[in-house]
């Protein structure tokens, strides 16, 4: 996504000088951006409405379920963003950690909610590095026998859309940025650096 505001905000994210009020803030409205952006397919539907001069046919959201999904911790900084538009949206969480040495996600938390299944789902993550965290969070919620599930990424390095495109050629990607590379530690250059950590203030 191109659009001046999310590139604008995007660069006082990765700004070390950012602290973490502003980091916070900045990701939950890049979050708001992207949802715009994010739900553009959502089917409509016409309703009559009487306006104060007549009744006329209007569009509304058909009746689509959505769910959102913040992996955690870092996604947790976007779903605020994302309730500001959709108020009634159900949250589902995953908790996934990314071994430092290995590089691989290990699972510690999942909630869903019960009609998970019925629902569209957003999928929340700021970083799509490796790939490995996202792709298991798919997998967990196709376990679930969802159909639609959309993956939003702020930053992504070319290697996890590629990872991502490989196992889940159905999942379509919404990214703010399309960085350079991984680093030997399996961060993304130039990113900003570890998402969790900068929106919880634990570094
Ligand atoms: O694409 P990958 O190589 O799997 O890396 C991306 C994952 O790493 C980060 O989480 P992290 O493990 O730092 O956990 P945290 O959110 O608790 O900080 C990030 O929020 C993603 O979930
Ligand atoms: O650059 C990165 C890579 C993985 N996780 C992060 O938070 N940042
Ligand atoms: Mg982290």
């Amino acid at each position: 996504m191109d659009h001046p505001l999310l590139q604008h905000k995007l660069s006082i994210l990765r700004d070390e000088n950012t602290g973490v009020k502003d980091f916070r803030e900045v990701v939950s409205e890049i979050a708001t951006l992207m949802c715009y952006e994010a739900t553009r397919d959502l089917p409509l539907e016409e309703v009559e409405i009487k306006t104060p001069i007549t009744t006329a046919k209007f569009k509304t959201i058909a009746g689509k379920k959505l769910a959102i999904v913040p992996v955690l911790r870092a996604g947790l900084g976007m779903v605020d963003g994302i309730l500001t538009l959709i108020p009634s949206a159900k949250v589902g969480h995953i908790g996934l950690y990314r071994d430092p040495d290995t590089l691989e996600p290990v699972e510690y938390y999942c909630k869903m909610p019960n009609d998970i299944a019925e629902r569209e789902v957003i999928i929340l993550d700021p970083m799509l590095a490796t790939g490995g965290s996202a792709s298991a969070a798919i997998q967990f919620i196709k376990n679930y026998e969802v159909k639609n599930i959309k993956l939003m990424n702020i930053i992504a390095a070319p290697e996890g859309i590629q990872r991502v495109h490989h196992d889940h050629p159905d999942v379509d990607i919404y990214c703010a940025a399309l960085d350079e590379k991984l680093n030997d530690h399996g961060y993304i250059v130039p990113g900003l650096g570890d998402a969790g950590d900068r929106i919880f203030g634990t570094k």
